[in-house]
């Protein structure tokens, strides 16, 4: 039997001598040694599994992360504004400095997901004017494009606006919706940011996603397809279910996965046909989920007769600028004869009731 000895005599011994060290007050009443190297033996490999489960537990949080960024960053990111909020310089819109030292960028806490073609850049255009509100302008396509979302967290926050801490900071890119690696990221991310979806009639919808389409091949001087020779199989007459404009269209299964990770509470559904018709009740169901303060009214939305869609009056230095959505919202759709717009209708028939199921809630779409 080894006598004890003192802990700095241990350095420069092997790892199992050092063990039999460490054990040696257990072998006081062990005759053999063979016994206490049995100890020693379990203690090890129950150590060995301990370091295992450890490196694969890491190996498998890892490998959602952004790159180059870890938890304690992603945690560290969180508070960022607390910590930067007394230091910076900015720029405002007309590119002049100036210090605005209670404003700082943050990853956003609430981003509005989809669906493509349903009234997302009405919606993000409306909210940005909300004074408790900060939208980042474009759609930033983090979570659902690899080389965006390899530059990391960081680079994320700061494609967000300046906000103060009172205020919410916003992006959108619909794309989200129907990206299947995207719920996993945005829930490493922040597991309670808020996410509103705007949904639309899944023909009219679809639709409108052609004549986007259409119009992109136009400018590059390409020819399409009519709409029912790519939502009809012309061979089968059915619905040709993998034709992304009307898979997008298919919105149980891509909010399905969503709710894989987010509770329903923290989802907000916008009624996008709602939104061109009464964007106030539709705003005011957003305010309420959000939990800011009732601000849109009729002097600040209203119907421009010209535009056919609903405007903005937005204050500006004391004035007030006239602010409607680009040409390319409220294009003219292409005629869709009706028997094509019956034939998807009874298609997305189904698929509806089995959102209506997932969601609690029902939509007019017939
Ligand atoms: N106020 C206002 N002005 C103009 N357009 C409005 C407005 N509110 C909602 N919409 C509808 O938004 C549709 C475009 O949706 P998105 O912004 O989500 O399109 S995109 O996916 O970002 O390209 C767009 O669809 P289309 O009409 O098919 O072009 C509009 O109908």
């Amino acid at each position: 039997m080894e006598s004890l000895q003192p802990t700095s005599s241990l350095r420069g011994e092997s790892l199992s001598r050092r063990l039999h060290y460490l054990l040696a007050p257990c072998h006081f009443n062990i005759k053999t040694t063979r016994f206490s190297s049995a100890i020693l033996v379990i203690v090890v490999c129950t150590l060995c599994l301990i370091l295992f489960n450890l490196k694969s537990a890491i190996i498998s949080s890892s490998s959602i992360q952004p790159a180059g960024i870890s938890m304690s960053e992603i945690d560290a990111l969180r508070q960022e504004r607390s910590r930067t909020k007394d230091s910076k310089l900015h720029l405002n819109s007309s590119g002049e400095t100036l210090t605005a030292p209670h404003k700082s960028k943050t990853l956003p806490g609430v981003i509005i997901i989809g669906a493509r073609k349903a009234g997302t850049r009405a919606l993000l255009d409306y909210l940005n004017v909300h004074p408790q509100v900060m939208a980042a302008r474009q759609e930033i396509h983090f979570f659902s494009n690899e080389r965006n979302y390899g530059k990391g967290l960081r680079w994320y926050m700061n494609q967000m606006p300046f906000s103060t801490p009172d205020q919410l900071t916003m992006e959108k890119t619909p794309n989200y919706l129907v990206s299947s690696v995207t719920p996993a990221r945005v829930h490493r991310m922040n597991s309670s940011v808020l996410l509103l979806l705007t949904l639309r009639h899944p023909v009219t919808r679809a639709i409108s996603d052609y004549t986007q389409i259409l119009a992109n091949r136009d400018s590059k001087g390409l020819t399409s397809k009519d709409f029912a020779e790519l939502a009809i199989n012309s061979r089968t007459g059915e619905v040709t279910e993998n034709y992304r404009p009307v898979w997008v269209s298919t919105y149980h299964l891509h909010v399905a996965r969503w709710l894989q990770l987010f509770p329903l509470r923290q989802i907000h559904f916008v009624d996008g046909d709602r939104l061109i018709t009464e964007p106030l009740t539709e705003l005011r169901g957003v305010e309420n989920f959000l939990g800011v303060q009732p601000f849109f009214t009729s002097d600040i939305i209203y119907f421009n007769t010209t535009r056919g869609f609903h405007c903005m009056r937005v204050p500006v230095n004391g004035t007030y600028r006239d602010s409607c959505l680009g040409k390319s919202k409220g294009r003219k759709h292409p005629p869709v004869e009706e028997w094509v717009k019956t034939k998807l209708n009874e298609y997305f028939h189904k698929h509806n009731e089995r959102l209506f199921k997932l969601i609690g809630r029902r939509f007019d779409w017939t």
